[in-house]
């Protein structure tokens, strides 16, 4: 593609060279340039990359865009921009043509719930025979091609990458998680979305956003950015704030939640260990809906993808075959397998308020106690630790602290300032650094009709131990010690 092309739309402060050049790709990493690439520096957290434009440049790069002068040889082009990381996103978007203009984008935000609602979402799409492409966490879904998720939200190169591979695929949907980090770092800016979802707002990303206030700005920006609807959990107090803010946008609001102001709400639920049954009511139908999975954010996850294809005029019984299809997500209150009468849930409860929606769960069945394994990642939010503590002491007979992703921190700090916590409340706990153990640990002193849960890590299949990543998996680990039982 020519590099006018490529510059379309671009803010430009200067530029030196030759519009009309060949760019063969474009890249923001300087070990990922190549021959013809054009290698857009980003000032990020933790280094700069203009730093790296002698690399870049040796491995054939001929087009810089900087936010700083440079002095490079003149047969290399130098475009000038205020923002690097706005630069790359409009660039990947005209590199790949474009693709969101042409496909329909269902963007999902919210501190819980995003990828399960994306998976109910597509379910219920697919069931439907509409093949949608899935962005999150979990990974990237192409058809049947799946790709290793480096972010929940890729760098805006990837996701305009991946866009381009699903219309290549026939694919014109794509249901994806949206992080607030990728809204306030202007990953998705360039992505034309028809309809975005706020699930909820609690404490997260304090390390990142400072405050609340800047974390919802940044979830909000979604829903001025979306053509078709916006489904907002109005139960959450923030959502609520959101739909007053976005009402008069000419974008079609739809209110979610469990009471009968919102536009689509559930009532008569009940939920037991199996899985939860609601009726459903909207302006258009209602009727009974059933659910694999238990408890009330559940229902919350059910309706915000009811709500997406409600907005895309599915019917009831569309919806439902595709809502009582779905099996659940990969590490989202999953329990362990296992031959003898051993309760293990596995989840990927990282915030306190997930904790707190899996703990008042699991108590409203337990016949026993409930042994809770936790930590918290290191590098991250320090302040929900001694929220998680309190949460995990108050709704728990026992707790077992220990290692989540320590990261490059010093993993007993990080487990002193959850101890903090729980030492508000009168539960009894112990502290075990190795996370094997501590499973080991949960494991042995349960007993029949107790609940063990293992919060944190979900579907990892990993622990990040400083620098190094080793292989580790709560429910291969769980299922290891009550092997070595027998
Ligand atoms: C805090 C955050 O989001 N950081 C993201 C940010 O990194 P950064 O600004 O620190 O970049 P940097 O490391 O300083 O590097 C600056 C530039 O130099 C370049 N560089 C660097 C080294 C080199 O040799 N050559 C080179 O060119 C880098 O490619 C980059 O362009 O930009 C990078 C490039 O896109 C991201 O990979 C990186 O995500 C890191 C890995 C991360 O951990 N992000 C997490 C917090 C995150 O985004 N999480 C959300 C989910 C959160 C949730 O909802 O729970 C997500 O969407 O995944
Ligand atoms: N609607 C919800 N409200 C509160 N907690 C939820 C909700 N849905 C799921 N959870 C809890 O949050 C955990 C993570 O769920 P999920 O992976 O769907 O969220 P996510 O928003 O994608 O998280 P991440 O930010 O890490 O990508 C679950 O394991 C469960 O404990
Ligand atoms: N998306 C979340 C994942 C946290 C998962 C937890 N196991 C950890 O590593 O902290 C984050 O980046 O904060
Ligand atoms: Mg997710």
């Amino acid at each position: 593609m020519k590099l006018i092309d490529v510059m379309k739309n671009l803010d430009i402060i200067d530029f030196v060279g030759e519009k009309t050049i060949e760019i063969n790709g474009i890249a923001y990493d300087s070990r990922k340039a190549d021959q013809g690439y054009a290698f857009v520096c980003i000032e990020g957290l933790k280094t700069d990359g203009h730093q790296y434009i002698p690399q870049a440049i040796e491995k054939g790069a001929k087009v810089l865009v900087v936010e700083k002068d440079v002095e490079v040889a003149p047969n290399i082009a130098v475009i000038k921009v205020k923002n690097g990381r706005k630069a790359l996103s409009r660039m990947g978007a005209n590199f790949y043509g474009n693709p969101s203009d042409h496909m329909r984008i269902i963007g999902v935000t919210g501190t819980n719930g995003k990828t399960t609602t994306t998976h109910l979402i597509k379910q219920i799409l697919e069931t439907n025979r509409v093949n949608s492409g899935l962005i999150g966490t979990l990974s990237y879904k192409i058809l049947d091609k799946e790709y290793k998720a480096s972010n929940t939200t890729p760098e805006s190169l990837e996701l305009h990458r991946l866009f381009h591979e699903m219309l290549i695929n026939e694919v014109n949907t794509c249901t994806m998680e949206v992080s607030s980090h990728s809204l306030e770092l202007g990953r998705v800016a360039d992505v034309g979305f028809q309809i975005g979802v706020f699930t909820n707002l609690t404490p997260d990303h304090m390390d990142f956003h400072g405050s609340t206030e800047n974390y919802k700005r940044a979830k909000t920006m979604l829903f001025y950015q979306t053509t078709v609807a916006n489904i907002i959990n109005i139960d959450d107090p923030y959502g609520n704030e959101i739909a007053e803010e976005i009402k008069r946008l000419s974008t079609n609001l739809i209110r979610y939640g469990v009471n009968k102001q919102a536009d689509i709400y559930a009532e008569n639920i009940q939920t037991s260990s199996k899985g939860t049954i609601f009726t459903l009511v909207t302006p258009k139908f209602s009727g009974e809906v059933k659910i694999k999975t238990p408890g009330m954010f559940s229902v919350y996850n059910a309706l915000a993808a009811i709500g997406v294809c409600y907005a895309l005029d599915f019917s009831f019984d569309q919806i439902k075959e595709g809502i009582e299809s779905f099996h659940g997500v990969s590490g989202r209150f999953e329990l362990v397998p296992n031959t003898g009468d051993h309760t293990i849930v596995v989840d990927y409860a990282h915030t306190p308020d997930a904790l707190e929606n899996v703990l008042k769960t699991i108590q409203g069945f337990a016949a026993g106690k409930i042994i809770t394994v936790f930590g918290c990642g290191g590098d991250r939010d320090k302040t929900k630790r001694p929220m998680m503590g309190e949460i995990a002491g108050n709704l728990s007979d026992y707790c077992v602290i220990t290692s989540d992703n320590p990261r490059t921190e010093e993993p007993q700090s990080i487990l002193n300032d959850i101890e903090i916590g729980i030492k508000r409340t009168q539960c009894k706990y112990k502290m075990i650094l190795d996370r094997k153990e501590a499973i080991r640990e949960a494991v042995r002193i349960s007993k029949e009709n107790d609940i063990v849960l293992i919060a944190g890590k979900g579907h990892e299949t990993y622990q990040i131990l400083g620098n190094t990543v080793i292989d580790f998996d709560d429910k291969k680990i769980a299922q290891e010690i009550l092997r070595e039982e027998v």
